[in-house]
């Protein structure tokens, strides 16, 4: 069979991928992306778009809700349909013919089908109708496969085929009940759109809520959550789960009791899809994560790139940030290695340079579109503690500031930023609350680029907006002597 050559092959046409490959092209290297659903990924038709456009009308229309003039205003309740139809809109109905046309314009080429590595640099792609083709690569092989939700091994739970995040983003009807399982970001986004479309919501989740944040942000979604009518069990798992005789669901809790809802999601995670992609040959297991070092070469149980390093692992094969823009910054990173080792060129790995995601280390940023927001970056106090950072805590009432007046008459929020006492820099920011979402990125400068604390009391928040946090924090802080 004949073998098309190219200098790189990505593997999975999510935002990680066609990104790796548009830097790559870029880099001189000529390209082909392989994938076997639509070309876009899980963010576009099945995560981030979708679900944000299904919560965005609720949001408006609860803010809308809390400013006098326009409250009295507002009499009606969320139109559905026409919800669901925006997202429709959004997922560009599921059909991926603008990513094609980008990925023409790029210069890059497709190949639709399912990817094997099948030998060091060759690629074998299955198509749908059988056809196979062989592909080879000069220089790289990039494995951006993503991830797919993880069922956890509870009695009768695959069995009874639940919802996972593909179908609650998807769904053209909204269930009269829906039980939740899960603490984390999908299980609390989706609590938050269901019960805003007059879904009865049961959520189920083993400990707190979002705990990979400070614990004020999953006290604060709880409590938004009960006001919008969901039920949240926390510490709570269930034991076991069946079918009713209605075609419903019916779920045991471990602790005692039982839960009935019409659908089931299952929010608790994922798994990389790195099953049937040929990694066994190369010393990795199937199923596993990728270890990849900071220009996303995947590496052996040896911590050494594999075979000599024409193997890279970006986006969230890698574990390392299973978010859409984190996937993004390490897909620049990894493209313009891959195309500065192809052309001969020194790739150096020192931390913060072209080649290297040192971002994902310490200053991810997040949002969760709950209502309240939840915005971070960086290190929660926790995380900078267990670090062994000497650190201060500084919090303070979003509410408290004026333009948290001017934005609502009942807001809702709280801010954190977490301090290096030795370096007189931040190591991370918490802020909860309405609208959040949008000063994160100031956090993420002040992370990232370590601003002394001194310099940032010349950073001026504009009166009266929600950035006069900053100054308040400040001031919580006390000034600095010179
Ligand atoms: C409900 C939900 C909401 C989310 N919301 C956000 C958000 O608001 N913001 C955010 O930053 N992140 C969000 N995320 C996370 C985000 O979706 C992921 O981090 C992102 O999609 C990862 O991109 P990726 O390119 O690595 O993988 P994917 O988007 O999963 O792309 C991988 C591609 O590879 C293809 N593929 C897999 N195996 C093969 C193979 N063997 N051969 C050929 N093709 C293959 C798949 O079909 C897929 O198209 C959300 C996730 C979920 C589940
Ligand atoms: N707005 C956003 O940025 C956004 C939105 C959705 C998803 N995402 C990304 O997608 C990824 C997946 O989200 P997720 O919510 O599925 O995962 P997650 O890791 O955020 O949360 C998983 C939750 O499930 C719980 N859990 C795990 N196993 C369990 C079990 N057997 N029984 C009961 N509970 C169990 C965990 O304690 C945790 O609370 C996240 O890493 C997140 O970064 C991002």
């Amino acid at each position: 069979m004949a073998t098309t050559q190219y200098d790189v092959i990505v593997i999975g046409a999510g935002a990680v991928g066609e990104n790796v490959a548009d830097r790559a092209v870029q880099g001189g290297m000529s390209t082909v992306i392989v994938e076997s659903e639509l070309v876009g990924g899980e963010c576009s038709y099945w995560a981030c778009m979708p679900s944000k456009a299904l919560l965005r009308s609720g949001a408006l229309l609860r803010a809308a809700q809390r400013v006098g003039g326009v409250a009295e205003a507002i009499t009606g309740q969320l139109d559905v349909r026409a919800v669901l139809d925006r997202r429709d809109r959004v997922t560009s109905h599921w059909k991926d013919d603008g990513q094609v046309k980008w990925l023409e314009g790029a210069g890059i080429d497709l190949v639709r089908g399912h990817a094997v590595i099948t030998a060091p640099r060759e690629v074998t792609v299955t198509a749908a109708d059988g056809t196979v083709t062989v592909l080879a690569a000069r220089h790289a092989v990039a494995v951006s496969t993503g991830s797919a939700a993880l069922l956890p091994d509870i009695p009768g739970l695959r069995e009874s085929e639940p919802w996972t995040s593909k179908d609650a983003t998807s769904a053209q009807t909204v269930p009269a009940s829906l039980a939740i399982l899960g603490g984390g970001v999908v299980a609390v986004e989706m609590a938050t759109a269901y019960a805003g479309f007059g879904t009865r919501v049961q959520l189920i989740a083993r400990s707190s809520l979002l705990r990979a944040n400070e614990p004020f942000a999953g006290e604060l979604v709880g409590d938004a959550l009960r006001a919008l009518g969901v039920t949240v069990h926390l510490d709570s798992e269930p034991s076991s789960v069946e079918r009713t005789d209605d075609d419903g669901f019916r779920i045991q809790l471990s602790g005692g009791g039982t839960i009935e809802a019409d659908e089931l999601l299952v929010a608790v995670g994922r798994v990389p899809n790195t099953i049937d992609l040929g990694l066994e040959a190369f010393g990795l297991e199937a199923g596993a994560w990728l270890d990849v070092d900071d220009t996303m070469r995947v590496l052996g149980a040896d911590g050494e790139p594999v075979d000599g390093g024409w193997l890279y692992g970006v986006g969230d094969v890698n574990h390392r940030a299973l978010l859409t823009h984190q996937g993004k910054y390490q897909a620049r990173a990894a493209g313009d290695a891959i195309a500065a080792r192809g052309n001969g060129s020194p790739v150096r790995l020192e931390p913060w340079g072209t080649y290297v995601a040192t971002a994902d280390h310490t200053a991810v940023p997040q949002v969760t579109f709950t209502d309240p927001e939840v915005a971070s970056v960086g290190l929660t106090a926790a995380a900078a503690r267990e670090a062994g950072y000497r650190i201060r805590v500084v919090d303070y009432p979003i509410s408290s500031v004026a333009g948290a007046t001017i934005a609502s008459d009942d807001y809702t929020g709280q801010a954190r930023m977490v301090v290096d006492e030795d370096r007189q820099v931040i190591l991370g920011v918490t802020f909860v609350g309405q609208d959040v979402g949008e000063l994160l990125h100031s956090a993420t400068i002040a992370v990232v680029a370590e601003v002394p604390l001194d310099r940032l009391w010349h950073a001026v928040p504009s009166y009266p907006t929600l950035s006069e946090v900053w100054l308040r924090l400040l001031e919580t802080y006390g000034r600095p002597e010179e």
